[in-house]
């Protein structure tokens, strides 16, 4: 059964005026590794750590500012919340369309609250804490081409002409701020739609940044602003020591212009100077070394790599199945072409490159968590293909092949294909991204132990589910399976109420 609300009575949970105040236990294992009668052995000692959550609930109101508005995804996107704060709804040759949220976690997906007369009941997973209304946020960004977002939309061809048509009054006046363009970082066929350039040294672009942060800010009159790189993914930036390998060398190369500094990494410095929160939903490495060490040094919010949205999410589910079944892939073959400008950027072979890696590494974690199937070191082929085919625009064509060992020299193929628009995949995961990380922003916590309460870590790895590169702060693990990334998500909310992680044991019935 489904409900649209509920309270929370606990004593683990206290309702305060501005916050919300909660106790949880987490319960964990310490591992050792030490000799026992003369032999080495692995000891898991059961661990109960005492946490405390403040969450401040006063909702902001939010500026969202993207690189890159006026794309596809950009101007879906905000296309897409003012259909749904109009109640818009259009013509298409099946039905009378209404507008909706569907593929956001956050605007459509719910949560098991318990059980009531033998019935599962569940709610939206939104309940848990207070969140930014969509239909609430401004947004604005930059973009190298200044074509309005109606025209952009029209251009993107993913929304329906009668949506398209209702929405241009709302869109025409949306112009993108000015870009810093860089050729030497994205495809050259985007050479053509650079026309709306910030000019002057990277030093000044950073400066111009920052300023028309400002001016947004204090133009929309909105409480707190995000930034989100939805532009061209950018070839990978040379990591050299002396260059960008810390925060003193990441500045003098500022100053000496250096031009291996990507225009992603300028916005991303721009903001962490700025304490803007900045999240990367392409796969390039924009927070290199100096740009993280400046993040946690700043303690802003920064998060990426690369839009978790299609084939990559359907790898994430169905290796972790396969392997958690004990069941063992040895070839993923993941083809897929596309027309729309991203497709056309990724025609070149150092920004595919970029994406090639995201796209690959997703299945690491979930090949190394069983040496019974796999030896050390051992992994599945896996091959990612990507073709510009400009007549089929934004609609993905995705073809997967898994080739797996079963049971006794048995082997299973399983073939999946994928149609839709890509567009319409990564819209939803952009605003569960600028949503979930604002929320993060507003929670401090407190481990047994610790003096005072402080935030999350400023690299946001609790935004990992959005993600096929997940950036964590350096040393920690990264987990890619889905299942674990979305339950690492709904426990920590239903942590800052007080509600024990969703074990589902169910021991009520057992
Ligand atoms: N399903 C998806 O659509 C999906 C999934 C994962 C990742 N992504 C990534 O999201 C990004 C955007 O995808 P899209 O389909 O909207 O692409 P798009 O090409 O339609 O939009 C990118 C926009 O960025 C602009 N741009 C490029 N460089 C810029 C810069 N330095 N500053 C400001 N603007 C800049 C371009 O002019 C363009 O308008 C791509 O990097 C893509 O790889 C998309
Ligand atoms: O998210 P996903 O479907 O695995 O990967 C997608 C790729 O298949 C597609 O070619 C690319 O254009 C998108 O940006 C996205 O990265």
């Amino acid at each position: 059964m489904f409900i649209e609300s509920f309270q929370i009575e606990s004593p683990k949970v206290k309702y305060l005026d501005n916050e919300i105040h909660s106790s949880y236990t987490y319960e964990t294992t310490e591992l050792v590794h030490e000799k026992r009668n003369g032999v080495y052995q692995w000891v898991v000692k059961p661990k109960s750590v005492e946490y405390e959550f403040k969450t401040d609930t006063k909702v902001p109101k939010l500026g969202v500012m993207l690189v890159g508005w006026g794309g596809n995804n950009g101007c879906t996107l905000t296309g897409a919340v003012i259909a749904n704060r109009e109640g818009i709804s259009w013509a298409t040759k099946d039905k009378v369309q209404q507008a909706n949220y569907y593929g956001s976690v956050t605007q459509a997906s719910s949560i098991r609250v318990g059980s009531f007369n033998g019935e599962e009941i569940y709610a939206p997973f939104k309940c848990l804490l207070p969140m930014v209304n969509p239909e609430e946020i401004v947004f604005g960004g930059w973009d190298i081409s200044d074509m309005n977002l109606a025209d952009s939309m029209a251009r993107a061809r993913v929304f329906d002409i009668d949506l398209q048509k209702q929405l241009r009054p709302y869109m025409e006046s949306m112009v993108p701020l000015p870009g810093i363009y860089d050729p030497d970082f994205i495809a050259a066929n985007q050479e053509s739609r650079a026309n709306n350039n910030i000019k002057g040294t990277k030093k000044e672009q950073v400066e111009q940044i920052i300023k028309d942060i400002r001016e947004f800010k204090e133009a929309n009159k909105v409480d707190k602003v995000m930034v989100l790189w939805t532009a061209n993914t950018e070839r990978y930036s040379n990591v050299v020591v002396g260059l960008n390998d810390t925060i003193e060398n990441l500045f003098a190369s500022l100053e000496k212009n250096e031009p291996e500094i990507s225009p992603s990494s300028l916005y991303a410095l721009a903001c962490i100077l700025e304490n803007v929160p900045f999240i990367n939903g392409s796969p390039q490495n924009t927070f290199v070394p100096g740009l993280i060490d400046l993040a946690i040094k700043n303690n802003s919010l920064i998060g990426g790599d690369d839009f978790k949205s299609g084939q990559t999410k359907m790898k994430s589910v169905l290796v972790d199945f396969l392997v958690g079944a004990g069941i063992k892939p040895t070839s993923i073959v993941s083809y897929n072409h596309l027309g729309n400008n991203d497709g056309m950027n990724l025609s070149a072979p150092q920004t595919f490159r970029s994406k090639e890696i995201s796209k690959s590494n997703v299945v690491d974690d979930m090949v190394s968590s069983n040496g019974i199937l796999y030896e050390p070191g051992e992994h599945p082929d896996h091959v990612i293909v990507i073709k510009y085919v400009p007549y089929v625009g934004d609609s993905k064509r995705a073809m997967d092949e898994y080739t797996s060992e079963i049971f006794m020299g048995g082997k299973s193929t399983i073939v999946m294909h994928n149609t839709c628009e890509d567009s319409l995949l990564a819209a939803p995961i952009i605003l569960d991204l600028v949503l979930l990380a604002e929320l993060t922003t507003r929670i401090q916590l407190k481990a047994e132990g610790e003096g005072k309460f402080h935030s999350f870590h400023p690299v946001a790895t609790i935004l990992s589910y959005l993600t096929k590169a997940p950036l964590v702060p350096p040393g920690t693990p990264v987990v890619n399976a889905l299942s674990k990334q979305r339950s690492m998500l709904e426990n920590i909310m239903r942590a800052c109420v007080g509600l024990a992680p969703e074990n589902n044991m169910i021991m009520e019935y057992k």
